[in-house]
């Protein structure tokens, strides 16, 4: 766990210094030495990337010579993630309008790798990842890379996303405890020269507990915290019955689904467990926040409108909305 105390929204003017105490615990449980500087950015564990002259964050179409990382992103404090590049404009677009901010066009700042969308409202980045786990984690590391360089004091990042839930009314919102991988460890597992380099993939529990006190100010619809399936696939790797291919029943559909229940999963989507993990060992808090499209005991098919599921998926967007103004309002003045 990140940690131990039940530290939520009512007290939320000191816990950037509260936070410190949080994660020194998980560090030392883990045995990972906090990669941070004293002014708060970022400090990357490479040493091999002092021996670049300049680094090309080639997917996000920017380097460190050609752009001044720090004039450009210095001050950003909030980073937000999400699948498609049209999610990730609408957030910019209300972001700048939650704070008050023109949002002069939002040109598309990795236009020129033409692989991601990425926008900037004053300290606010919104970036897209497209689908599932490989794709997020370049979008990821790069950003990681950007945020280190630019010297970003102790930014935050969010994803927004959609989901299958388990048992809950679609429509409903999941903010991820932990995520759970295919083979139901809680932790991404990647191959790293012919072996299994496990990370746990366990979320910032304050975080959690914060978005969620202030997501339960909302009467619209409900959210939970609980764990998330990251699925390598939308379909079999689901337990979906409607792919292409498919060699189980329903019942071991149905009976997969309910040892996710018994676990304390409460929705499925593609990347909760990478993000858990590399956020983590990046020393960057982060939580995962989806809003569910299906009840999937009940089917498989992401059946609702086109506006259903527009309106559906503002509804994360509304929890770091308010997140981030309470942030400002409680502790600086844009
Ligand atoms: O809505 P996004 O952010 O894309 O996330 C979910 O939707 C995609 C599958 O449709 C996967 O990436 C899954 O994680
Ligand atoms: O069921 C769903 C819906 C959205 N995204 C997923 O990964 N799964």
């Amino acid at each position: 766990m990140a940690c131990d105390c039940d530290y939520i929204l009512p007290r939320m003017d000191d816990w950037e210094e509260h936070y410190q105490n949080c994660s020194t615990i998980w560090i030392k449980d883990h045995g990972i030495e906090a990669p941070k500087n004293s002014d708060g950015s970022l400090q990357l564990r490479n040493r091999h990337l002092s021996t670049l002259q300049r680094d090309v964050l080639y997917h996000l179409g920017l380097d460190t010579e050609n752009y001044d990382l720090p004039a450009m992103f210095g001050d950003v404090k909030f980073v937000c993630i999400g699948g498609t590049k049209h999610r990730m404009k609408e957030f910019a677009k209300y972001i700048a309008k939650v704070l008050n901010i023109p949002d002069d066009g939002l040109p598309n700042l990795t236009k020129r790798s033409h692989r991601y969308a990425m926008y900037k409202v004053g300290p606010i980045l919104s970036a897209s990842h497209g689908i599932g786990i490989p794709s997020m984690t370049v979008l990821l590391q790069e950003v990681i890379k950007l945020l280190s360089y630019a010297k970003a004091k102790d930014p935050i990042i969010f994803r927004i996303g959609t989901s299958g839930g388990l048992n809950i009314l679609p429509g409903s919102v999941v903010i991820s405890s932990f995520g759970l991988n295919g083979t139901l460890k809680k932790s991404y597992d990647i191959p790293v020269m012919g072996k299994i380099m496990e990370i746990p993939s366990i979320f910032d529990k304050r975080l959690n507990q914060e978005l969620l006190y202030i997501a339960s100010e909302e009467k619209r619809f409900s959210t939970f915290s609980g764990g998330t399936l990251a699925a390598d696939d939308f379909y079999q790797g689901q337990a979906r019955l409607d792919g292409p291919f498919c060699n189980y029943t329903e019942s071991d559909k149905l009976s997969f689904l309910s040892v996710l229940v018994g676990l304390g999963v409460k929705n499925i989507e593609m990347e909760a467990t990478a993000f858990a993990a590399l956020t983590r060992e990046a020393g960057l808090r982060s939580a995962d926040v989806c809003v569910t499209l299906v009840n999937r005991l009940e089917q498989d098919q992401v059946t609702p409108s086109k506006s259903v599921l527009l309106e559906w998926q503002q509804r994360p967007m509304l929890i770091i909305g308010k997140y981030i103004s309470k942030y400002y309002e409680t502790r600086y003045k844009l």
